[in-house]
């Protein structure tokens, strides 16, 4: 059996994207990867969107890599020229260990405790769990959120604070995370104590991991993941969290503002520390009650008077 695979990266016009990882998917039976084309909103990559984008496909270590490189080869040469801005790179080929290809990036994703009682847990680790201890069960898949990223740990913190410390020991409820990528702060938002749960995303991809680690906690009763608009959902809720990035939050805030209930907050991260004012000045009604920052990250949890 192959245990090693080749990659084969061809540069080519972001128009030509579609074309290329349809014939490669066809030619290889595998998945493409598309660099410059991130899932994860926080990559600078995503903000400066390139006009030459990367397809890599896979392929087997075998005989048959020959012969699947020169059709990639003719496919490029005959296709590319419909295409405006293409020129002709021959596909790089590199050999990849599977195991570093299809798991390295796990073995950096261990359990890992966050604020006072939450535990993150990858679905594949062992964790001796102590008394009192929330874990939450992830795997984030394509969709971002180990629960790792300071970002998303200042959201978990926020959170655990109002349930702990403004709210009797529950998250007061309805909550709505907006961007929930895997799910891990609305699964959070269930663990500490929040009987109903609204999770949006703009990515289906997102929304199928939040659901498949909404099944693996056993709160899937308590949270309704789509990708319905924003100004789409209706009622307020006493907490609203949202970790997407500054410029989003902003664009966002009349909706994310009108989503709030009297007296309840609103967390905000995804921030770099630079923006924190250019956040701040989106949302003026509100009241900043507290400002963490990790990296060079910040978050903003914010209140609406009653
Ligand atoms: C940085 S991830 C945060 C994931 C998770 N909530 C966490 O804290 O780890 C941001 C997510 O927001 C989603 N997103 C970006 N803009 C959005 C929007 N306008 N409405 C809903 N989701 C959005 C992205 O698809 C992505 O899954």
């Amino acid at each position: 059996m192959t245990t090693d695979w080749a990659e084969i990266a061809c540069d080519v016009p972001a128009e030509m994207v579609d074309t290329l990882a349809d014939f490669l998917v066809e030619l290889t039976g595998n998945g493409v990867g598309i660099d410059n084309m991130h899932l994860d909103t926080f990559s600078l990559d995503s903000l400066e969107d390139s006009s030459i984008k990367t397809v890599k496909g896979y392929l087997p270590l075998d005989d048959s890599l020959e012969d699947m490189r020169i059709k990639v080869e003719q496919f490029l040469a005959t296709r590319g020229p419909e295409f405006e801005g293409y020129v002709y790179k021959p596909p790089v080929v590199t050999v990849i260990k599977n195991e570093d290809w299809a798991n390295n990036w796990k073995v950096h994703f261990k359990p890992v405790r966050i604020g006072r009682r939450l535990v993150i847990k990858p679905t594949w680790e062992e964790y001796q769990e102590v008394a009192g201890d929330l874990v939450i069960q992830i795997d984030p898949g394509m969709a971002f959120g180990t629960g790792a990223h300071p970002t998303t740990k200042m959201c978990l913190e926020s959170m655990e604070r109002i349930a702990l410390d403004h709210c009797g020991g529950v998250l007061p409820s309805p909550v709505l995370d907006v961007g929930t990528g895997s799910g891990v702060l609305s699964i959070a938002a269930a663990l500490l104590g929040a009987g109903a749960i609204t999770a949006v995303d703009i990515d289906p991809e997102a929304v199928r991991v939040t659901q498949e680690n909404l099944e693996l906690n056993g709160v899937a009763d308590r949270v309704a993941a789509s990708t319905t608009d924003l100004g789409k959902l209706p009622g307020s809720y006493p907490v609203v969290v949202a970790n997407i990035l500054a410029e989003e939050l902003v664009r966002l805030s009349d909706q994310l503002i009108s989503r709030v209930a009297p007296s309840g907050w609103l967390i905000l991260s995804g921030i770099l520390t630079e923006k924190e004012e250019f956040v701040l000045a989106g949302f003026p009604s509100l009241t900043l009650v507290e400002n963490p920052r990790e990296a060079e990250w910040s978050c903003l949890t914010l209140r609406k008077s009653q």
